[in-house]
């Protein structure tokens, strides 16, 4: 199988070698020139994933066309800001049938819409030939081989299996899920309960605030995705729970990171340059109160995210503000 990878940093880079390790003959395009000119050459991307050897047989270009040539697969790895502008010039080249694969986990500001959303409706895809991936997926890890697994979803079984296949090896587990509303929303919003976390951990609490917020954190993910159509069963999964836990206990988690540089004192614009990459729970934190305020869903947790990195709460009243609430029975 052929596959295109669009975007050069640590996930798309990981990803794509992912499927070049499961056998597929994988082409990666990216912005820079400079880092396609390294991966092709040195096989190696220091600046997103220092100190790992990429398969040799990966290619890389900034040459769209190039990469798109005779691809079955299309898997995006972009900040889920700017795919909508970075993909609608690629339309035309991405062949008849080939299948696309969101490997983003967020949620586009303009429109509140999910990532495979923003894909089918860019590049004139059916919905059944678009899949998600999405689970504890942090990329170094699974770049340095680490045994991983992750979901695969799709409304079509197929292309779920197509690309659970494509991306399968000794290292990496797919499993297939149906529910591609409540795979997606796991993945957006587990980066901004991971912020709380960050938030709590660099106020200096410890496990049983994590314990916490992750828990209640899984709870308004659950009761978002249940009021936009998702399936119960996906939020404990490795889409779900899994990857709240992976985000939120991994030091490498951007999101993470992100949220321990606020907790610390620092402002917003000085923690996103010192975390360095994409931290997607900074805007998909006003696309997803959007959509909660949209269906009448209460995400407390989200809410002070909200309020402390876009409407100047200080992190220090976050706690009060979250124990404060009204008390109320847990199975609510
Ligand atoms: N890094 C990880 O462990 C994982 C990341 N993801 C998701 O994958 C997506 C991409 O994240 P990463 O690769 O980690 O980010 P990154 O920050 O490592 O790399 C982003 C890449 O996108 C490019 N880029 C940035 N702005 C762009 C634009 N306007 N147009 C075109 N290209 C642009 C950058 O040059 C870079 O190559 C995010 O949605 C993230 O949540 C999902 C699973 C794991
Ligand atoms: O999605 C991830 C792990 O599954 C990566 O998390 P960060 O984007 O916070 O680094």
């Amino acid at each position: 199988m052929r596959a295109a990878v669009l975007g050069t940093g640590a996930w798309g880079t990981t990803f794509a070698t992912v499927l070049a390790d499961a056998g597929c003959d994988v082409a990666l395009w990216g912005r820079s020139a400079a880092v396609c000119e390294e991966i092709a050459t040195t096989h190696r991307n220091e600046a997103y994933l220092p100190g790992i050897d990429l398969p040799a047989t990966m290619t890389a270009s900034t040459d769209p066309a190039t990469v798109l040539a005779g691809a079955d697969l299309v898997a995006i790895a972009i900040p889920s800001q700017s795919v909508r502008a970075t993909l609608a010039p690629m339309r035309p080249l991405v062949p008849a049938h080939a299948v696309a694969v969101s490997l983003m986990k967020g949620v586009e500001l303009s429109t509140d819409q999910r990532m495979s959303q923003v894909v089918a409706e860019v590049l004139g895809l059916p919905v059944d030939r678009v899949a998600v991936v999405s689970g504890p997926n942090l990329a170094r890890e699974i770049a340095e081989r680490q045994p991983t697994a992750t979901v695969v979803a799709s409304t079509s079984p197929e292309t779920a299996q197509l690309v659970a296949r494509a991306c399968a090896s000794a290292t990496f587990r797919p499993y297939t899920n149906d529910d591609v509303v409540g795979v997606e929303l796991c993945g957006a919003v587990k980066n901004i309960i991971a912020v709380a976390v960050g938030i709590a951990q660099g106020r200096g609490l410890r496990y049983n605030t994590m314990a916490t917020i992750i828990t209640r954190g899984l709870v308004e993910i659950t009761r978002l995705g249940l009021a936009l159509g998702a399936d119960a069963e996906t939020f404990p999964g490795l889409a779900g729970m899994g990857d709240l836990m992976a985000t939120c206990a991994s030091p490498a988690s951007r999101n993470h990171s992100l949220g321990v540089h606020l907790g610390q004192g620092m402002t917003l614009d000085e923690a996103i340059a010192a975390t360095g990459g994409t931290a997607e729970g900074v805007k998909t934190s006003r696309s997803v109160l959007e959509l909660a305020r949209s269906v009448g869903v209460e995400m407390p947790i989200t809410e002070a995210v909200v309020a402390v990195l876009h409407e100047g709460l200080p992190v220090d009243e976050l706690a009060p503000l979250l124990l404060g609430r009204p008390h109320k029975a847990e199975r609510t």
